[in-house]
């Protein structure tokens, strides 16, 4: 495993700044998930990293190296796409087995097939090992695609949302499968997704991509709790953080908008009366919608607490976040 670093890196596609002068370092050991609506720059970070597409400007290191002139098979990267890539006519075994294979790694046979075993397991695909791969579900099939990632040692695992096509059960499964292989073996990580869920629970470290540039870099609870702007806090919470203007509260404000995170509402005896549109009950928790002088808020109750629509409550803010006009975080 291996520190990455990424310089001032550009690529434009065309017209397209696909990515804008973006600089991290990717801590050896560290699992950092970039986070991102699409076309933010997410996928091009990671080829240009496993070395897929070429650079316009700026430098990576892998392990202390310029990999700017290696090949992809150079740079020892292991990368797992969004849509399964599997030898249809081979078995899942071979399958698992092939980058053991390679003629650059040669591993004996009875590291391989004790690789392969353990790999299988943690997948939950060993009485699988011996089907086609073309008799797999979908599930499965990406399962296998994540295993052949992981049955090598390599310096970095590049994973471009690798869980999107799965079910939710599975998907959450695989969450904390990952957390725990990243654990056991200590294994550098970069992770695209637009899954906050995945983002909070496996992330040392989240990277705010916004149109080709990292906007924030910080461990997930900092980005959370002390986001740079309206666009980083936004990306993170569900329901989303509220952004309103500061002067529909009482009280000195420090800037023209308020940001406030739904479970930061506190509704009581005080506060400014807020009419009740409706509840939703999701079992853990009450969502409430309210209506403030013509603006929507969304916040979280206790799951047994319930307010009938049109009843008026009065609410106040917690920990709030102000943000400039133009959406820039002032305090
Ligand atoms: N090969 C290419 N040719 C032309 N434009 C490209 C190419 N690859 C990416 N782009 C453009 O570069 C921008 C960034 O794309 P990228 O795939 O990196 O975004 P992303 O954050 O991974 O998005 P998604 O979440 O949809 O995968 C987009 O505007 C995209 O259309």
């Amino acid at each position: 495993m291996a520190e990455v670093t990424l310089e001032g890196i550009s690529k434009a596609f065309g017209k397209t700044q696909a990515v804008s002068d973006i600089t991290m370092t990717i801590a050896d050991g560290a699992f950092v998930v970039l986070l991102g609506p699409t076309g933010a720059g997410k996928t091009t970070t990671l080829r240009l990293i496993s070395g897929l597409e070429k650079l316009d400007k700026g430098q990576i290191t892998i392990g202390g190296r310029n990999v700017g002139t290696e090949t992809p098979a150079q740079r020892d990267v292991a990368m797992v796409f969004q849509q399964y890539s599997l030898y249809p006519h081979m078995t899942v075994r071979d399958n698992l087995a092939f980058p053991l294979r390679s003629p650059i790694l040669k591993t004996p046979e009875a590291e391989v097939t004790e690789k392969v075993r353990r790999i299988a397991e943690v997948l939950q695909i060993p009485h699988k090992l011996d089907n086609k791969a073309t008799e797999l579900s979908g599930g499965e099939m990406q399962r296998v695609s994540i295993g052949r990632a992981l049955v090598r040692d390599p310096s970095i695992y590049l994973m471009d949302e690798p869980l999107s096509s799965l079910d939710a059960k599975l998907r959450a499964d695989l969450r904390v499968e990952l957390k725990r292989i990243h654990a056991d073996l200590g294994s550098t990580l970069l992770y695209v997704t637009h899954d906050q869920i995945e983002a909070m629970t496996m992330a040392t470290h989240i990277g705010v991509l916004e149109e080709g540039r990292l906007v924030q870099y910080g461990t997930p609870r900092e980005v959370y709790e002390n986001p740079a702007s309206i666009y980083v806090a936004s990306r993170l919470g569900s329901p989303r953080i509220n952004v309103l203007p500061s002067d529909l509260f009482a009280g000195s404000h420090k800037g023209p908008l308020i940001g406030l995170r739904p479970e930061n509402i506190r509704e009581g005896s005080e506060g400014v009366e807020a009419r009740v549109i409706r509840s939703e009950h999701l079992g853990d928790q009450t969502r409430l919608h309210l209506e403030l002088r013509g603006h929507a808020i969304t916040t979280v109750i206790d799951a047994h607490e319930d307010y009938t629509a049109d009843t008026t409550i009065k609410i106040s803010p917690q920990a709030p976040l102000y943000f400039s006009a133009d959406g820039a975080r002032i305090f």
